[in-house]
């Protein structure tokens, strides 16, 4: 995937929004889901990557609310390429939540990598997500310290579409936000108090400077989940879904072809058949 030039918008995409009543019975849900999580693990901690982006601060939120401030420990973990009034938040999340929270560095941590392998310098995607997956690698070490679960950020859309580095912020323990597209995502912060600005921001995966989600995909994103729902999860050819949504035909392939691609980032690394 590499950036487009323009970023498609369907002129009439799908209302994909939750009710109250229904953002109320999500939130429950997922609650429950969390503490489930945990007692089904036998453990009482969870560890969660702070980015200060709407995914985790959300799944912050809903942490607190399942298992309390006092088992949820943030990392926010930044590279020369993330902007600071992002990092910022994403400590502000951490303390409006009272949780325990540490800053940790990566750079130092990516250059090892390169400096083992300098044949990777300047590999944009190649390097950005070693930044994801050194991520990983820390969570895992306070959840390995800690005896905690990993809680992951991914909602609906990244996941259909690939949209995440393999075994970086793919690499958790659950998924609590996995059923919501990226819209219903920033409903629900909203919803559960997520400061507006957050619930706002431009989404971006921080891999490299002045990268966004929507820039990387082409499209926009409620034009996505529209795409999404009708022509991936429904039953809609490639034709009609264009029509509703109101985009070129190629967006809608473009967007099939994410999903067809990523199918090996969704499931168990296979193995050959037992003889
Ligand atoms: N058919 C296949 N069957 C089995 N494995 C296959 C495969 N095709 C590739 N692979 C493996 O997968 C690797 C490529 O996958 P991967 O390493 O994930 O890398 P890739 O999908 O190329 O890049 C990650 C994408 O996710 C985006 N991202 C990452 C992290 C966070 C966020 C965010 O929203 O915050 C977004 C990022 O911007 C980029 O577009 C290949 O190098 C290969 O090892
Ligand atoms: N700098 C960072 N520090 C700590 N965790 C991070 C950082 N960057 C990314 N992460 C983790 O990786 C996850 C995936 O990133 P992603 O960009 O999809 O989510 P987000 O930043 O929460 O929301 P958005 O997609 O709107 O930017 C984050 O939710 C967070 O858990
Ligand atoms: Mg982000």
């Amino acid at each position: 995937m590499s950036e487009t030039e323009a970023i498609a918008k369907g002129d009439s995409p799908l209302d994909l929004s939750l009710s109250a009543a229904e953002l109320d019975a999500r939130r429950e849900h997922i609650t429950d889901f969390i503490a489930d999580q945990l007692d089904a693990a036998g453990v009482d901690r969870a560890v969660l990557g702070l980015s200060g982006g709407v995914d985790s601060s959300l799944v912050a939120h809903l942490a607190v609310e399942a298992i309390g401030a006092e088992n949820l420990h943030g990392l926010v973990m930044p590279s020369s390429v993330n902007d600071e009034a992002t990092m910022s938040d994403a400590e502000r999340v951490a303390m409006e939540l009272g949780i325990e929270y540490d800053v940790i560095e990566i750079n130092p941590i990516v250059d090892t990598f390169l400096d083992a392998y300098p044949e990777a310098e300047g590999e944009k995607m190649a390097v950005g997500n070693v930044r994801v997956r050194a991520r990983a690698v820390l969570n895992y070490l306070v959840a390995n310290t800690e005896n905690a679960l990993v809680l992951g950020t991914g909602n609906r859309t990244e996941s259909l579409t690939g949209y995440f580095t393999k075994y970086g912020d793919g690499a958790v323990d659950c998924h609590p936000i996995a059923n919501l597209y990226k819209q219903q995502v920033r409903q629900l912060a909203r919803h559960v108090g997520v400061p507006q600005e957050i619930a706002e921001r431009t989404p971006t995966a921080g891999m490299w400077v002045d990268q966004t989600d929507e820039g990387e995909l082409g499209v926009e994103y409620d034009t996505l989940d529209s795409i999404l729902a009708l022509a991936i999860e429904g039953e809609v050819g490639t034709s009609a879904t264009a029509r509703i949504v109101g985009v070129d035909r190629e967006i809608v392939e473009r967007v099939r072809d994410l999903f067809e691609q990523s199918g090996h980032k969704r499931s168990m690394p296979p193995a050959p058949a037992k003889l």
